[in-house]
């Protein structure tokens, strides 16, 4: 499976629209308390929860991690997870997905703050909201202190298109030297 993480605006949704239909890959849609954006589709960008369907949900074991972002709750539901899948997560999802049995290529796309800023203006995002996601992803988002990446993608001089050809070639190449990694190793285990 393939995890994109980044910050806010750094492109994955985007480029991850451009990379389905160009590819063999599809999403898995994750749920969120989060109010839906002008230009997101329902059941197609996310499932969108009121927060007593989705803590409910939680109780009944429908996901298989959640995360807490900007004051809102995500979720990826159990019934979602397929091989030739990507998700969009936040650090600590990835680090819950590492631990899954399944080979897993994680890739980081990295923007300028400033240039985030002005795309989520013009995404409409709420100043206040502006504020709020450039200073939680200072933590939450550090390079730094995030495990388990392949590969860290700067986007900033790159367009949607190209970032979409760039995480789908290196996410095919990585998996293919993860897989024969793991397939040695059984080798010599036998
Ligand atoms: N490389 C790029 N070139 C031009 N526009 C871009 C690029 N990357 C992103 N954008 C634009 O910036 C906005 C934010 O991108 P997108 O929603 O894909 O970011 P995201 O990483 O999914 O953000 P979030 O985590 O906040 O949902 C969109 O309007 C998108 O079209
Ligand atoms: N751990 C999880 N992270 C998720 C999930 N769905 C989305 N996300 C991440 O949350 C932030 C905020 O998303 P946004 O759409 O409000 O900008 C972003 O980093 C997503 O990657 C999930 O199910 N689990």
């Amino acid at each position: 499976m393939l995890v994109l993480v980044g910050p806010s605006a750094s492109g994955k949704t985007e480029s991850a629209k451009i990379m389905m239909n160009k590819y063999p890959i599809s999403r898995v849609v994750t749920c969120t308390t989060r109010p839906k954006r002008v230009n997101e589709i329902d059941e197609f960008d996310y499932h969108f929860l009121s927060w007593e369907e989705f803590l409910l949900k939680k109780k009944q074991g429908y996901f298989i991690e959640t995360a807490h972002y900007n004051q809102f709750h995500y979720g990826t539901p159990k019934n979602e997870l397929a091989d030739d899948k990507f998700i969009i997560l936040e650090p600590k999802g990835l680090q819950s997905f590492l631990k899954l049995d399944i080979p897993i290529v994680a890739i980081y796309l990295k923007t300028k703050e400033e240039i985030r800023i002005e795309r989520m203006k013009e995404r409409k995002d709420k100043i206040k909201d502006i504020k709020e996601r450039i200073k939680e992803d200072k933590k939450e988002f550090n390079l730094k202190h995030i495990q388990g990446l392949d590969l860290v993608i700067d986007t900033t001089n790159l367009s949607l298109s190209e970032v979409a050809d760039l995480i789908y070639k290196n996410y095919i190449d990585i998996l293919e030297k993860k897989k024969a990694k793991i397939n040695q190793l059984s080798l010599f285990e036998d």
